[in-house]
């Protein structure tokens, strides 16, 4: 992996410290880590429960851990499988940038525009207070937007790139929250993985 080329920026915010790295990998090894993803990654779709109804999660997941635990997050319980060797060297990659340890990646797939990830933080008691969460973007490039809960002013967009690292740290999961918008443009698949610590 070259990071010669890429152009890490680090966004201080208030309560919040995010570092995005474009091309954390190439062009070459980005498109055949997404073909081999979108290919070998077992998919699931599950159902969430919003005021009291029931749909279908408008994308689909994955969950790969080094351990048995089960995660549960929106009101979904997911068993994880054991980690591919490609997965394992993907996590290898991004802890040597992150310098973080990780045991778990959950997987989106967004099939198109239509699907997405609406206003959330990962702030799940098992990740512990202030985790750190490395996400790798893959395909299509999608608008990540987030916002401060009480500072309204403090909202902000990414895009993330094809091959890009993105990591959150600091207190950002208590104090601010992120999603991936639905768009209407004519888009094509995006795989993202967040590497986590799930105790
Ligand atoms: O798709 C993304 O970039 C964000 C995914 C995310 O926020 C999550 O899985 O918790
Ligand atoms: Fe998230």
């Amino acid at each position: 992996m070259d990071l010669f080329s890429s152009e890490k920026t680090i966004y201080n915010l208030p309560q919040a410290e995010l570092i995005y790295i474009p091309q954390f990998y190439k062009q070459t090894e980005a498109n055949s880590l997404f073909k081999n993803l979108l290919d070998n990654v077992i998919w699931q779709q599950d159902n969430i429960t919003l005021f009291g109804k029931t749909h279908k999660q408008p994308r689909l997941t994955a969950l790969y851990a080094e351990n048995n635990n089960y995660y549960t997050y929106s009101g979904i319980t997911m068993k994880p499988h054991p980690f591919s060797k490609l997965l394992l060297k993907i996590k290898n990659d991004v802890e040597s940038v992150s310098k973080h340890t990780f045991n778990s990646v959950l997987i989106n797939l967004y099939r198109d525009g239509k699907d997405s990830n609406g206003w959330h933080a990962d702030n799940e008691k098992e990740l512990g207070t202030n985790p750190v969460i490395a996400s790798v973007s893959l395909g299509a490039i999608r608008i990540f937007k987030f916002k401060h809960r009480t500072l309204k002013h403090e909202n902000y967009k990414l895009e993330l790139e094809h091959g890009s690292l993105l990591i959150m740290k600091g207190e950002m999961q208590h104090f601010w929250l992120h999603q991936i918008p639905k768009t209407k443009k004519d888009i094509g698949e995006r795989i993202n993985l967040t590497f986590r610590f799930i105790a």
